[in-house]
């Protein structure tokens, strides 16, 4: 596939730093030897020096092991975390021409709730769980400025129609419902304000097999059918083979390896991919 457009998202530099710091990390080392996290005061560098961009309609997988800083890099993107360097655009928001993350609060509120959607791994995160399914999506349509009740209900009905959930259960909370069902209204509800840009986190993780199997389908359908570009954050190569257009390989909160997915799957160049490519087989 050849993406010639110009980019919906353009992420440069990204730095997070848990921890104060002390003399001897107050630059992050982009060295791979030197390790994510400060010998001397225990602080860490989630994500290093991250530099990628994002075409429309794009589905960027990010994969790596445990502690990575794969999901520090998606909540950074969500602003659910600060980061403590980097920027950030998104060609639909003021043509491209700020960086989102010196965006004051409110601002970056409006950014969400316009032109973001974000979908958990713990659905207890982006659902309230003792609201009606439908009125999670009111929600998000309100947030996002849709204030026509009737048109919201129906909005509400053809999103959970588009996910599955049958319509005699949208005034259900989720707490009622499965797993599998929960995560699909997320996606309905992160959907809701038609974004550009979805993010999703290690989504199927904890579902059973053949549950994955039809969410995965579901946001594969959902992407050819709207459009939408999508971060897509797994430690499962599996799902990363499925759905991802390009991949992006996170060790230690750095970029080891980024490419077109079939080549990063069939020819894994860095070790650690290799590693992580093998154990797969
Ligand atoms: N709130 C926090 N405070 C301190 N350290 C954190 C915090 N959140 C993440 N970290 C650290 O940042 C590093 C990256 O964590 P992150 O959760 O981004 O990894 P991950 O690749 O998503 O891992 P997993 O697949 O297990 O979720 C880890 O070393 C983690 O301990």
């Amino acid at each position: 596939m050849v993406w010639n457009e110009t980019p919906l998202l353009k992420v440069q530099g990204l730095h997070k730093q848990f921890g104060a710091g002390c003399v001897h990390c107050h630059k992050p080392s982009t060295d791979e030897q030197t390790g994510s996290r400060c010998k001397y005061c225990g602080s860490i560098w989630a994500c290093r020096n991250l530099s990628f961009d994002l075409y429309p309609g794009e589905i960027l997988g990010v994969v790596g092991e445990s502690g990575s800083g794969k999901s520090t890099l998606v909540k950074c993107l969500y602003f659910d975390e600060e980061v403590t360097s980097g920027s950030m655009s998104i060609s639909s928001f003021e043509e491209g021409s700020t960086d989102l993350f010196s965006k004051s609060a409110q601002q970056k509120r409006y950014i969400r709730n316009h032109v973001m959607g974000m979908v958990y791994q713990n659905p207890y995160l982006g659902l309230r769980m003792g609201f009606s399914s439908s009125g999670n999506i009111a929600e998000k349509l309100f947030a996002a400025d849709h204030f026509h009740v009737g048109s919201i209900r129906e909005r509400a009905a053809d999103l959970l129609q588009k996910v599955e959930i049958p319509l005699s259960r949208m005034d259900e909370p989720p707490k009622n419902f499965s797993g599998g069902m929960q995560q699909r209204v997320q996606i309905s509800k992160a959907l809701a304000n038609n974004p550009p840009l979805l993010l999703l986190d290690e989504v199927t993780t904890g579902l059973d097999l053949s549950v994955q199997a039809k969410v995965l389908d579901l946001i594969r359908n959902i992407q050819h059918e709207l459009q939408v570009a999508m971060i897509v954050v797994s430690h499962d190569l599996g799902v990363i083979r499925m759905l991802a257009d390009r991949t992006m390989v996170l060790r230690q909160g750095l970029i080891v390896e980024q490419g077109l997915t079939d080549q990063i799957l069939e020819d894994p160049q860095h070790p650690y991919t290799q590693l992580l490519v093998h154990s797969l087989l």
